[in-house]
């Protein structure tokens, strides 16, 4: 295998340098880019603050399949196992709700000491860790609202959970060395038309501000919003919609978070990059698959994923961008879905790598369309996947499908068991 893996490269590499493509240059700019893969695949996104409670906030997983993640524990040995078959050095996500403690401590007492053993493990493991506050699955956000809610109580409830997100963050950053993005989900909205759209965005807005007003070094933290169209349960109004936050970004110096299922089925969100970044301070994105709605399928190396990463490239985003993952499976092997997810990413990356960028933009500014048509056309049967290949030989992780091996007898051993 090894032979024929190198072979097919050099032979591949040779094709790219004919069209003045470098694919050594294109594997180092692959190396550079940390994924921050979400923990919550594993284990359905409940979490083990509250065993008993269900998943809410107008978001589902559908399916059962057995060797769910129990423990936060089980969760770290699932992510290893899942981060071995993946080439690079990545971020994890964490959300308030997987705080690691013996303690009855509810979601606003959180203090970075719960999350200790994440730490922990990520300096093993020599990840990063990224963060959500948790705004959903807990009695006080029955009423559909939190931050934006009417009632004062409620929302000081919450604001103190994005306190306490935003000190866990920031001690993510500081012990690890690398900055923790912190995302902020809101799901507070209404299922039928309401009278009064602003004074919930006011609150909001308020809330928000409270929560942000300490500030914290950016070099260990920085808060991310992230809007959406619709939840279910939530149709016909979504307080922190898209044009709420891109404006909260812009004028608080946040990142906006995109989640690539949360607009109008038709809408490119890769086309939204370019013109927030030349205003904002920089992006987080949710990659995610909707089917028909934000149905959160399991990423795979489709036309809208590839849209993503080649806008990224192409405009040389990458720098301002956080690439993170946010979909869940359960009616496959968890595992299983964390790495197509995050090998599919990295592949539609190294495509976008693998580009003559500068001849095609200088071809774009002559006006010669008909070249950067023929060009992209024929650069789309170019041998990408042996460059893949090899960078898969080359950072010692399993070569083509034979990840799901490992995976498998991972399956076998431990999640059988569970
Ligand atoms: C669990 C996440 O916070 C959640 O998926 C959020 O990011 C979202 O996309 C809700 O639709
Ligand atoms: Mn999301």
């Amino acid at each position: 295998m090894t032979e024929a893996v190198t072979k097919a490269y050099e032979l591949a590499k040779e094709r790219y340098a004919e069209i003045g493509v470098d694919t050594e240059k294109a594997i180092e700019a692959l190396k550079k880019v940390k994924l921050s893969i979400h923990c919550w695949q594993g284990d359905d996104v409940l979490g083990y603050l509250f065993p008993e409670q269900n998943l809410t906030g107008g978001i589902s997983v559908s399916g059962n399949y057995p060797g769910r993640a129990k423990t936060a524990n089980d969760l770290r040995n699932d992510l290893r196992q899942a981060l071995s078959v993946i080439p690079g050095k990545h971020k994890v996500q964490l959300h308030s709700i997987y705080a690691d403690t013996e303690e009855k401590v509810d979601l606003n007492e959180l203090e970075p000491r719960h999350f200790q053993s994440w730490v922990d493990w990520a300096k093993e493991e020599g990840v990063g860790l990224d963060m959500n506050g948790t705004f959903f699955s807990h009695p006080k956000s029955e009423s559909g609202f939190t931050l934006a809610s009417a009632d004062k109580e409620i929302r000081d409830f919450w604001i103190a959970v994005g306190k306490s997100s935003r000190r866990i963050a920031e001690s993510f950053g500081r012990s690890l060395g690398q900055q923790s993005v912190n995302n902020f989900w809101i799901p507070d909205g209404y299922k039928d038309n309401p009278i009064d759209k602003l004074s919930p965005r006011l609150r909001l807005i308020e809330s928000l501000d409270e929560i942000m007003k300490e500030k914290i070094p950016e070099k260990y933290t920085i808060e991310a919003v992230e809007g959406k169209l619709f939840g279910t349960g939530v149709e016909s109004y979504t307080v922190g919609s898209h044009e709420f936050y891109e404006a909260y970004a812009l004028t608080r110096g946040k990142l906006w978070t995109i989640d690539a299922g949360h607009f109008h089925p038709t809408e490119d969100v890769s086309d939204k990059f370019s013109a927030f970044l030349p205003f904002g301070k920089g992006l987080m994105l949710h990659v995610s698959r909707p089917v028909r709605w934000d149905s959160d399928h399991v990423v795979i190396l489709d036309d809208a994923l590839i849209r993503i990463t080649r806008a990224l490239v192409r405009d040389n985003e990458l720098d301002k961008t956080n690439i993170g993952l946010d979909f869940f499976d359960a009616t496959i092997n968890r595992l299983a879905a964390w790495v197509v997810g995050s090998r599919d990413t990295l592949k539609a990356l190294l495509m976008a790598f693998l580009a003559p960028i500068e001849e095609l933009k200088k071809t774009e500014l002559e006006g010669d369309y008909t070249k950067r048509l023929a060009l992209t056309e024929e650069l789309k049967s170019y041998p990408f996947g042996a460059v893949w290949d090899y960078y898969c030989q080359e950072s010692g992780v399993p070569v083509g499908a034979s990840w799901l091996k490992e995976i498998r007898n991972y399956e076998n051993k431990v999640l059988i068991n569970r």
